[in-house]
């Protein structure tokens, strides 16, 4: 496809020591000609490929140089956008970026969108749509774990899956089509049902294994939402403040300090956590107050782990066991607070209570049990999965609704089958898989999406 050249400042903005100008399109080398003078004296559009060049930007209207610069060269078609690539390096400052840039555009090029390079790396057929939304997971990575992942979906790891499971619905698709076309096949229903159920069986059984993952991949990127509640005063601020190692949320010895819910991100031994401090639980008159307590209980639904503190030298009350009522079916980790002071607590009784979750003890006064604590965590999130490096994962919402609906479009063909529903409205289903999973690498999108996807991208990518 042939497109415009665009150009635009591909590096933070800021003081930085270097600053990156790039153009991707036809017109690339022609308009950094206009500008450059190499010390060579030669033009870019003689020098071969892949090479960098040191010399000055000279202003066209003044004949003054604007700018030391050095300029990689890269003809396409092997570039990041499949077109000719021409990069500007300059000294890290805003007026100098600014500067060349400016020239570039005064030049004849248009400055890019947000994701306009790599949306033109897309519609040029270097990468699929689920390799260029991993470029924007892989910039808002916040651990190494979800950095990998996004690494992984990047150099095609989930496309290859996807097109292998859509490559065995299209042989499916092909076994009806000629059982459809020579009639004088006398079993035909039985013949379908020997070719097409053992090959359905394995894209459902592969679509939920991946949709298996998507509960991992999506805390990878969005962080384990993590409710910190107790009972006023037993030190859930304080648990907030030790693990983000910072003073975040006020402490006081009065109860009813905390009234709104108080968010950090914080990461756990790798497991990227959204905490969420809450007012203490308890019945209260006081308005402010009722309206945290209150909230408390709102973003305790929407949990994926509760950290339940108690406090250690006071005896369970029966908002204690409320709170424990409250959160059942839930993934919970107990916490037994203030052991620097004299024990009141049943332990026993906790441990009732607990069930079948951990129980920590801390004092985080003294820093005690925090270390514990962040393991108990790291070991909820890996319990039984411990992370193959092979895994392929899905994190991104928009293929996990294309995934859920894909499995539910080939259960409908496979329940279609045992039922004897007549074939072509089993070839329909499976259809509808196919194209179910081709959005996901962007065969059958609609534009509005892509220009929705790509514009989520910063400027310069
Ligand atoms: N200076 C600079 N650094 C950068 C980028 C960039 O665009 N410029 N990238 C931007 O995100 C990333 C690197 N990603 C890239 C991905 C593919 C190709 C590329 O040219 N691919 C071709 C040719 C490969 C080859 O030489 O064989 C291809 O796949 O056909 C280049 C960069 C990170 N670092
Ligand atoms: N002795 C002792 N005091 C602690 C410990 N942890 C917290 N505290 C103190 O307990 C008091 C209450 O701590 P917070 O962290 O504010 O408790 P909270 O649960 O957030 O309280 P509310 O927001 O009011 O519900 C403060 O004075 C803390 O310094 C501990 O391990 N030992
Ligand atoms: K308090
Ligand atoms: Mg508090």
């Amino acid at each position: 496809m042939e497109f415009d050249t665009i150009a635009a400042i591909s590096t933070p903005m800021g003081e930085g020591a270097i600053a990156i100008v790039r153009l991707s399109g036809n017109e690339a080398i022609p308009i950094a000609d206009k500008l450059f003078r190499s010390v060579s004296g030669k033009k870019l559009a003689e020098m071969s490929s892949h090479t960098i060049h040191y010399g000055h930007i000279i202003d066209p209207k003044s004949g003054q140089v604007a700018e030391e610069v050095m300029i990689s060269l890269m003809k396409g078609p092997k570039t990041f956008t499949k077109e000719d690539v021409v990069e500007i390096n300059c000294h890290g400052g805003l007026v100098s970026v600014n500067r060349v840039l400016q020239l570039v555009l005064n030049s004849g090029a248009r400055l890019a969108e947000p994701g306009e390079f790599t949306k033109r790396a897309f519609l040029n057929g270097r990468i699929d749509l689920s390799q260029a939304e991993a470029v924007i997971d892989l910039i808002r990575a916040k651990t190494d774990r979800a950095m990998n992942v996004a690494l992984g979906q990047m150099e095609g790891r989930l496309s290859k899956l996807i097109r292998r499971l859509r490559q065995e619905i299209l042989e499916i698709l092909a076994h009806i089509e000629v059982n459809i076309d020579y009639p004088e096949y006398d079993d035909v229903e039985e013949m379908t049902h020997t070719m097409l159920l053992p090959k359905a069986h394995y894209v459902r059984e592969e679509l939920n294994k991946l949709l298996q993952t998507s509960q991992q991949g999506k805390i990878l990127r969005e962080g384990l939402s993590t409710v910190i509640v107790g009972r006023p005063n037993v030190g859930k601020s304080s648990l907030l403040n030790s693990l983000v190692q910072e003073n975040k949320a006020i402490v006081t010895d009065i109860p009813g300090t905390t009234r709104d819910v108080i968010e950090e991100y914080v990461n756990v031994r790798g497991v990227p956590l959204r905490l969420l401090d809450t007012a203490g639980i308890r019945e209260t008159e006081d308005i402010v107050e009722r309206i945290g307590v209150e909230r408390s209980r709102q973003v305790l639904k929407e949990a994926d782990l509760i950290l339940l503190v108690l406090n250690y030298s006071d005896q369970l009350t029966k908002e204690d066991e409320n709170l424990f009522e409250a959160v059942n079916g839930m993934d919970v980790i107990v916490i037994v607070n203030k052991t620097d002071l004299p024990q009141q607590i049943d332990m026993n009784r906790v441990k009732e209570l607990a069930k079948d979750h951990r129980v920590v003890t801390t004092s985080l006064l003294e820093d005690r049990g925090v270390d514990e604590l962040e393991e108990a965590i790291a070991a909820l999130f890996f319990a039984g999965s411990i992370e193959a490096k092979d895994a392929t994962y899905v994190s991104n919402t928009r293929h996990i609704a294309l995934l859920n609906q894909s499995s539910r479009a080939i259960e409908e063909a496979i329940e279609g089958v045992k039922i004897g529903t007549p074939i072509d409205i089993v070839q329909i289903d499976l259809t509808r898989t196919w194209e179910l999973l081709g959005e996901i690498i962007g065969d059958s999108v609609h534009e509005s999406l892509i220009d929705q996807l790509f514009s989520q991208f910063c400027l310069g990518k």
